[in-house]
């Protein structure tokens, strides 16, 4: 089996933190402290996810896993036996638990996402297991890329948490796995609790799919 495409940057988001009223508002609560294990078993699992869907042989990466899976499972019954070093080590930053940008999170590349001028910007290459028609990413992970980096927008001027209220994606052309896509959104305006947002996709500097949504903070 051939090694996995590089999947994005496998760091933190630059994301805003969601703050406590945030929490409170969404219903649930603070998250627990990070925990090194976690997000090495989701690093594998995004190996193994790549794995499953490819269908590649090799016997001794089979053994390796076997042997791993082995070991994981071990440590899952006793974690505290099992050290291992913070990749990322962060003060301060609250988990991310979220399916994009959560480097804890399996089920995210994860992206990062950064601040450039008035913009966030994630660049990103997806791996096969979010491929939808062949060679491409599947429409609904675009749109979750594009929802996750206007939300990061639309939280990075210190305005107050708001939530997705209305999202139109405009799919222009392919958006290719294992090739650097750089997804980005702005505020376009701001009118009392409405963000009017809007971003793109962008393949080699042209558009393959185009944002615009309103967020809009709870009452
Ligand atoms: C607290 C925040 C927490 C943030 C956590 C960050 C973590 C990030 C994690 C990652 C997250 C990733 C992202 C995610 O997954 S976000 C999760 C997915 N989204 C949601 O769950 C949101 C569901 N919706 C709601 O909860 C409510 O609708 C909210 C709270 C947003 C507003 O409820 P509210 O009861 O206040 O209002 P309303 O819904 O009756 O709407 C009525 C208003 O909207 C105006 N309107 C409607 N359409 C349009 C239009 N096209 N052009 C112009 N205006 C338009 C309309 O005129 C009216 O305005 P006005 O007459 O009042 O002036």
């Amino acid at each position: 089996m051939g090694q996995p495409s590089p999947v994005a940057q496998d760091s933190p988001t630059g994301q805003d933190s969601p703050t406590e009223q945030d929490h409170a508002a969404a219903g649930h609560a603070e998250p627990a402290a990070r925990s090194p294990y976690a997000e090495h078993t989701a690093r594998l699992t995004r190996s193994l996810a790549h794995a499953l869907v490819s269908e590649n042989d090799d016997a001794e990466l089979a053994e390796t896993v076997r042997a791993l899976a082995t070991r994981l499972l071990d440590a899952s019954e006793a974690p505290a036996a099992v050290t291992v070093d913070d990749p990322h080590p962060r003060s301060g930053f609250r988990r991310d638990i979220t399916p994009i940008t959560s480097a804890v999170n399996p089920l995210a590349p994860p992206m990062a996402i950064r601040r450039e001028g008035d913009e966030s910007v994630s660049d990103v290459a997806l791996p096969l297991q979010y491929q939808g028609p062949p060679a491409r990413v599947h429409g609904g992970i675009v749109a979750l890329m594009l929802d996750q980096v206007l939300g990061n927008a639309a939280h990075s001027t210190g305005l107050p948490g708001a939530y997705t209220r209305e999202l139109t994606i405009t799919y222009d052309a392919a958006t290719p796995l294992d090739r650097p896509v750089q997804v980005v959104g702005r505020i376009d305006r701001v009118e009392g609790r409405k963000r009017f947002m809007s971003g793109e996709v962008l393949v080699d500097g042209a558009p393959s799919a185009r944002a615009h949504g309103l967020w809009i903070s709870p009452r």
